[in-house]
């Protein structure tokens, strides 16, 4: 594993024995009705748009895009929503990716979209932390215990997103009760993108939905720069894609949301 995820790993596990979860601090967090992600997805095809999960990320190992206060988070995120973006990714890793608890609280109460937490869980106390109607859940370093933080974060209110990026961990993640799989087309050992390996997963997932009689959604996830990128992952089998990195080097958010949103006709 590349050794920025490694440290996070480690600050990760220090953070959380050293604090707790933030529900800790704050005490319980008022119960709020959840946002439903699958039915978001199904209106924007319904209406011809590309669901685009947009993201708001300070930061990725070894590159810094702009430091990003809980104000300046909602205010990205209202352009993202106003420009057809169908969800919300909100990193919350504070070491790496300089996100924060306090970006996803502000955007989830700024937006009317479900919000995805992207963090690394760990520890089944994250799970106690309030705030998001979608949590990511990172089969290649959860591991066997994948299938336990599924059925944790449901329990808990939570729509578990399942990470993958190879043979092997799709086939934990289908095993699960995980109704949607994002394929990571970056290699987390040595951060290199390759869009192949949406190309490559996604028919698996059709396959096996074929085989079972289930329906999974399909996330393509990171290193879409154009709307180029965006239809050769849709082509594939993508139902949706999340992207990042392109929107925060963009000069408007709002303009490179809509690009995104609109660059594939489902007829
Ligand atoms: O910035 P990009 O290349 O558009 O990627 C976004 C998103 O997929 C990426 O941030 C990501 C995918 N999986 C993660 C896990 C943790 C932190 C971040 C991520």
């Amino acid at each position: 594993m590349h050794y920025s995820i490694l440290h996070i790993l480690n600050t990760t596990k220090t953070r959380i024995q050293a604090f707790g979860p933030d529900v800790r601090k704050e005490g319980p967090q008022p119960q709020f009705q959840k946002r439903d992600f699958i039915a978001a997805v199904a209106a924007a095809r319904a209406e011809g748009r590309v669901p685009v999960i947009a993201e708001v990320k300070p930061a990725s190992p070894g590159k810094s895009f702009r430091e990003i206060k809980p104000a300046l988070a909602a205010e990205l995120a209202w352009e993202m929503e106003e420009a057809g973006a169908v969800a919300i990714s909100v990193l919350t890793e504070p070491g790496v990716f300089h996100g924060s608890l306090e970006n996803l609280k502000e955007v989830r109460k700024t937006v009317c979209l479900p919000v995805l937490r992207k963090d690394f869980i760990i520890d089944k106390v994250q799970l106690e932390e309030e705030g998001s109607d979608l949590v990511l859940l990172i089969a290649g370093i959860l591991g066997k215990e994948l299938g336990e933080f599924v059925e944790l974060a449901i329990e808990k209110g939570f729509e578990p997103l399942v990470e993958v990026h190879s043979m092997e961990e799709l086939e934990f993640a289908l095993e699960t009760k995980a109704r949607i799989i994002g394929i990571n087309n970056r290699n987390f050992e040595t951060l290199e993108i390759d869009l192949a390996t949406t190309e490559k997963l996604a028919p698996l997932i059709r396959e096996f939905d074929l085989d079972h009689g289930t329906s999974h959604i399909i996330i393509s996830e990171s290193g879409m720069n154009s709307s180029v990128d965006v239809r050769r992952v849709m082509q594939a089998g993508a139902d949706a894609v999340l992207i990042g990195s392109a929107l925060m080097e963009s000069d408007s958010i709002f303009e490179k949301t809509k690009e995104f949103v609109q660059s594939f006709c489902w007829r």
